[in-house]
């Protein structure tokens, strides 16, 4: 583990945490970043905190029950107040890459029904152009073949991702493949392109969707806002 990456996600993670306030429906992300979060969120809610919490995953779902933060059934909701989530990269559109954790299906429909998208990134996260990090692609076991098929056509490289000897499953029952796409300079046009793929359920690609991008950078924060 690098510390100093480590330690960059916690501040990161800290100043995102000071946008919550009482009362809000507060979706909560997935992976180390959003771990950091969580984490800061259950010290909140024990000094008095009053929020209701949507995970988007079962492993934050543990952590935040873990830590008595109070959930809410996302069926039972019409919006989100604010999401806090980490990301694999951002652009300086805030255009992101998300799904290294194999969370990114769950994590869009929370980030598509929240009011604000806020995410939280260490300095590595930041690129000039996305699609260094292969792009996760979520798909119905039945269709990952052809989806394959497909995503080459779309001059994309994909793997079915691994857990040891088997598939990696998601927590909704569904494969990943990353797929290197090379340079992606034009992220709304793939992300079209794949919405149009029958069997794929989700990827990676959140154009457009994060209202402010919080990084850590040495010891310090920098945020980064949509069209300030
Ligand atoms: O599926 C995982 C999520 O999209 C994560 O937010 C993303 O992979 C970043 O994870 P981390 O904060 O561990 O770098």
């Amino acid at each position: 583990m690098n510390t100093s990456i480590e330690f960059e996600k916690e501040l990161a993670a800290k100043e995102a945490v000071k946008l919550l306030s009482n009362g809000q429906i507060v979706g909560l992300g997935s992976g180390s970043t959003a771990g950091y979060a969580i984490r800061e969120i259950g010290k909140l809610v024990k000094n008095g905190l009053k929020i209701r919490a949507i995970p988007t995953s079962d492993h934050t779902r543990d952590l935040a029950a873990s830590l008595g933060i109070p959930l809410v059934d996302i069926n039972s909701v019409d919006a989100i107040d604010i999401t806090i989530d980490g990301a694999d990269e951002f652009d300086s559109s805030l255009n992101l890459i998300k799904g290294g954790g194999g969370a990114l299906l769950r994590e869009k429909i929370v980030a598509s029904m929240s009011t604000d998208l806020i995410i939280m990134a260490d300095s590595t996260k930041k690129v000039e152009v996305l699609g260094t990090f292969k792009l996760p692609i979520e798909v119905i076991p039945f269709a990952s073949n052809f989806v394959l098929k497909q995503i080459s056509q779309l001059n994309g490289t994909g793997t079915v991702r691994r857990a040891g000897t088997t598939e990696y499953v998601t927590d909704e029952g569904n494969y990943i493949i990353d797929v290197d796409f090379g340079p992606i300079n034009d992220p709304s046009s793939l992300a079209a392109e794949l919405n149009g793929i029958a069997g794929l359920v989700g990827h990676g690609l959140f154009v457009q969707m994060a209202k402010k991008v919080i990084m850590g950078v040495g010891s310090t924060t920098r945020t980064f806002d949509l069209n300030p």
